[in-house]
């Protein structure tokens, strides 16, 4: 996942067999530029994290996006003389930040763009042409994080920090933001909108009998050399198109740009992300039953409350809010009715009104802001480029949020609550180097001054001698556990009578199938990374006791705060321990330290899907292969929205084999729950003739606007930036079953821009000589990728309008686990070494070092149970707890070295098992 990036200025290097460049989930190329534009002043190139893993033709470039405005607005008065050092990625003209009309009005949650469109006003034609060329080293931070509660609990304290480091500057700009805070409301801009990619091509048009944009009036325009349009994405010489070097070189001109969020996607490599989606029989042991709508209603009673932001929370006018709304948005119920105005009502004017608005917006610097009303009425941007929520200083935030968390530090120790510790712990885990009168830095310098480890060095100004558990987890390696300061007594817990899961826990409707936690990082004795994902590492692990085999995910607690991806491990733990399905990866246990968290799961020894396709000829399999894959997909996609999951990164790279070559999804870290389902299950469920079940009322009413996936999975909706449903999983079911078909996706363009283009517009082409499909087949691709979500195939009852699809006619879903499937993974001396080929960069001994010391915390440090982290403690939810029933279909460790090494087998017993099947199945 982690690739090396070559310079700009060479070409990549050879694709070695077997190899083909992988894609990135949008979300996390922020969290890659985040920590690439770390160092000193942002580095040009952020290789790291644009591809997944060893992708020789690293990408060049990225999108090009500007840095985040709260990092801008931030370093203002550092950066302004560092426009030229740092290529591409260098803030600079902060300068320019402070010379427009940043300070004025700035107090709601719009002023970051707003401060952008008044920049971008200066910005030429010239500046982007010149800068163009170097679009390629920029570009990564399009996407926004959305914040959790616990997020914004540490922004609070991160803006603390940050507020006194840089208060001589920002005071003034605080006072002028206090003070037009009453008018904010009135000079809200309207929001930018996706739409512009398409206007690109049917500019406000939109044919009200069918409810799809028409074809447009002037054909199909090459993207990158419109100079007129106002798209975002389009690499234009339109000023309002952000180009990285109109950072570099205006500065300004990098906020101008950024007015649109636009996105400058020149060659821009990344992967792609899918979707998923399920339906189920209600007869299948793979298909949704009676026995799962039963368990929905019964969890129905357990389920606690869940935290939802409320709208109200939407006031600040940085990063940090924007990316706030964006997490309201994601618990946000669109309402039907408003989802009509932008994809099923045939009121063009509607929607020409907004296209016309945004893109208004994004043309004209001067153009007055949007009123609320306007606002209310469109949906917001899914790509807000530049908007980086990791370094967000906004100080009117911190006047305005922060202070409870001061009232609370001056409380006296003795009178501390533990939450008030825990504030304080996390005070120190991250600002630490506030504490030590550093002196104004980058974002980067400040995080490098952090500790990794924190609690253990704080007082403990009330603590007893004792702590708090002295079982054998806790005194791992003989070490006892260190107090921490959110640590209560003993005798404490015995009164509290507070069993070792936190409440949430045992509210959640998977609470009954998990136990308290039996396992520490010392009962895994590491073997090998398996992978680095975003955040975390996973690490093929042996269970001591058991010589069973696990993969273990280990996030950093301190990476993910900093990056703002506590939810999304919340999420990514909630939904493998909600699930309980065939081909949704096991959790077994889960737990944290002081400065981790653990997913042990099951070890899926085949691999990526990805990796599978990749040794096949052409990288793609046969008609009927595909279909096994893509029901097995299909399959788990409806469990998820029977749970009322999107998945919404779908892709070969999420796709892992079992050791019986059987799919099993994993990494849910994009996912975002539309409901409750064991919550508040619909009230209406239909089944149909076949026992299908509709899982689309699962999610009904849900959208969200987040812009995450991977480039060539994206659907058109999340492009377009107007919300987006389960649909998007099905429309990433569509890319997938064509990827394993044709060898290649079928809307990728020379770069991002063009890609987004073919997504928005172009058919998919089943012109390949080399491949011959039925006719079954191609129908299903085309109504998967229906532009139109509300008449793509799904939109009606879910996944049981797929199943029902000709294509998956002969299809047994009740038996899929008895399919025999087309490859069998085997570990063999032979094998490829993929995770080797991953981590195919330069040895450096420091890093390595530094990577041994980490993992040295990793598999020692004890665990730290849920009962001591207080509920603001950011990993409060994070729960400990391992799964009672384990099968005993675990790997066992044996001494063979050849973990690493795979190849895939095709299986002989296939087409003599499916022929059988067949047989029955025309019975
Ligand atoms: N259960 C598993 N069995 C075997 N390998 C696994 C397992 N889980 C993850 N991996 C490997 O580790 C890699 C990283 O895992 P994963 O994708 O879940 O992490 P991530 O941090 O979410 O990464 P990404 O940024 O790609 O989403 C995977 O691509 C896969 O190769």
């Amino acid at each position: 996942m982690v690739s090396e990036t070559p310079p700009n200025n060479l070409l990549p290097k050879p694709i070695p067999f077997g190899e083909r460049k992988r894609t990135v989930s949008f979300s996390k190329l922020l969290s890659r530029s985040w920590k690439k534009s770390g160092g000193s002043g942002l580095s040009s190139d952020t290789s790291e994290g644009n591809t997944r893993e060893n992708s020789p033709s690293a990408p060049s470039s990225r999108f090009n996006t500007p840095p985040p405005v709260s990092y801008m607005e931030n370093h203002e008065s550092n950066n302004n003389n560092n426009n030229n050092n740092n290529s591409g990625r260098t803030l600079s003209n902060s300068s320019n930040v402070t010379n427009g009309s940043i300070n004025t009005n700035s107090n709601n949650r719009f002023s970051k763009i707003r401060h952008m469109f008044h920049n971008s006003v200066g910005s030429t034609n010239s500046d982007t042409e010149n800068n163009s060329s170097n679009v390629s080293t920029n570009s990564k931070n399009r996407y926004i994080s959305p914040m959790t509660p616990a997020d914004n609990h540490r922004h609070q304290h991160h803006h603390h920090h940050h507020r006194r480091q840089h208060s001589q500057h920002s005071h003034s700009e605080k006072e002028s933001q206090k003070s037009t805070n009453s008018t904010a409301n009135s000079d809200m801009p309207t929001v930018p909108s996706h739409a512009h990619l398409e206007e690109h091509y049917h500019p406000y048009e939109v044919n009200t009998s069918t409810n799809e944009p028409q074809s447009p009036k002037h054909g199909l325009q090459p993207p990158l050399q419109s100079s007129s349009n106002t798209n975002p994405f389009f690499n234009s010489n339109n000023s309002s198109n952000y180009h990285s070097n109109d950072y570099d070189k205006k500065s300004r001109s990098y906020s101008n740009t950024s007015n649109h969020s636009s996105l400058n996607f020149t060659k821009n490599k990344l992967s792609s992300s899918r979707t998923n989606e399920i339906i189920l029989d209600n007869s299948t042991s793979v298909g949704l039953t009676a026995a799962h709508l039963e368990h929905l209603s019964l969890n129905n009673n357990k389920m606690g409350e869940q935290n939802t932001l409320s709208s109200s929370t939407q006031k600040n006018l940085s990063n940090v809010s924007l990316n706030r709304i964006r997490e309201d948005e994601e618990t946000e119920k669109f309402q039907l009715s408003e989802r009509g105005d932008y994809i099923n009502n045939n009121n063009s004017k509607k929607i020409d009104k907004s296209y016309i608005e945004s893109s208004t917006l994004y043309s004209d610097m001067n153009t007055p802001f949007g009123s609320q009303e306007n606002l209310s009425q469109h949906a917001f941007p899914s790509i807000i480029v530049g908007f980086d929520t990791d370094d967000n200083n906004d100080d009117s935030m911190v006047e305005e949020e922060q202070q409870p968390e001061e009232k609370s530090l001056h409380i006296p120790n003795n009178k501390l609550s533990p939450k008030k510790e825990t504030n304080h712990k996390y005070n120190a885990y991250i600002d630490d180097s506030s504490n030590n009168n550093t002196p104004p830095n980058t974002s980067s310098s400040r995080i490098s001054q952090t500790k990794l480890r924190r609690a253990a060095s704080e007082p403990e100004p009330f603590f007893p001698s004792k702590t708090i558990d002295s079982s054998p987890l806790n005194s791992a390696k003989g070490k006892l556990s260190a107090p921490t300061s959110n640590c209560m007594t003993q005798q404490m817990i015995n009164e509290l009578g507070e069993p070792k899961r936190s409440k949430r826990l045992r509210n959640k409707s998977f609470s009954n199938k998990f136990e308290d936690i039996k396992v520490s990082p010392e009962s895994f004795e590491k073997i090998r990374i398996l992978g680095q994902g975003d955040v975390g590492k996973v690490y093929l692990v042996k269970e001591k006791t058991t010589s069973r085999l696990y993969a273990l995910k280990i996030f950093s607690k301190k990476e993910m705060i900093k990056r703002k991806k506590v939810k999304r491990v919340l999420t990514e733990q909630e939904i493998l321990a909600t699930s309980d399905h065939p081909f949704i990866v096991t959790l077994y246990h889960s737990f944290q330290s002081e400065d981790y968290l653990y997913l042990c799961m099951e070890y899926c020894m085949g691999g990526e899907f990805f990796r599978a396709l990749q040794t096949r000829k052409s990288k793609c399999i046969s008609e009927e292969d595909a279909r096994f894959y893509a029901s097995e997909v299909t399959a788990a996609l409806e469990y998820l929205h029977l749970l009322g999951f999107i998945y919404r990164d779908l892709k070969p790279e999420n796709i892992l084999l079992h050791k019986s070559g059987h799919i099993m999804l994993s990494d849910f870290d994009l996912s975002v729950q539309a409901n409750d389902a064991t919550k508040h299950p619909p009230k209406r469920v239909v089944m149909t003739q076949n026992a299908m079940v509709d899982t689309k009322v699962f999610s009904d009413g849900f959208r969200t606007n987040s812009f995450v996936g991977t480039e060539e999975y994206i659907a058109p909706e999340v492009i377009r930036g107007n919300g987006h449903t389960a649909a998007v999983d099905w429309w990433t079911l569509g890319i997938l079953i064509y990827e394993m078909l044709f060898g290649k996706t079928p809307f990728k363009g020379g770069n991002t821009n063009e890609t987004f283009c073919n997504i928005l517009k172009m058919e998919p082409s089943f012109s390949n000589s080399n491949v011959d499909i039925s006719r079954h087949c191609k129908d299903l691709i085309k109504k998967l990728l229906c532009k139109n979500e509300a008449k793509r195939l799904g939109s009606k009852m879910g996944a049981a309008d797929i199943k029902r699809h000709p294509f998956f006619k002969k299809v047994q879903w009740s038996f899929l686990r008895n399919q025999e499937p087309p490859l069998i993974p085997v570990l063999t001396d032979n094998g490829f070494d993929f995770a080797k080929l991953s981590s195919n960069k330069k040895k450096d001994e420091a890093k390595e070092q530094a990577l041994q010391e980490q993992e040295e915390i990793m598999f020692h440090e004890p665990v730290e149970n849920d009962d001591v982290l207080t509920e603001d403690d950011p990993f409060h939810n994070f729960n400990s707890m391992s799964l009672m029933k384990h099968d005993n279909n675990s790997l066992i460790y044996g001494e063979s070295n050849s973990y690493g090494k795979i190849s895939y087998t095709p299986n002989s017993n296939r087409s003599r098992s499916n022929s059988h099947r067949g047989f029955f199945a025309m019975r």
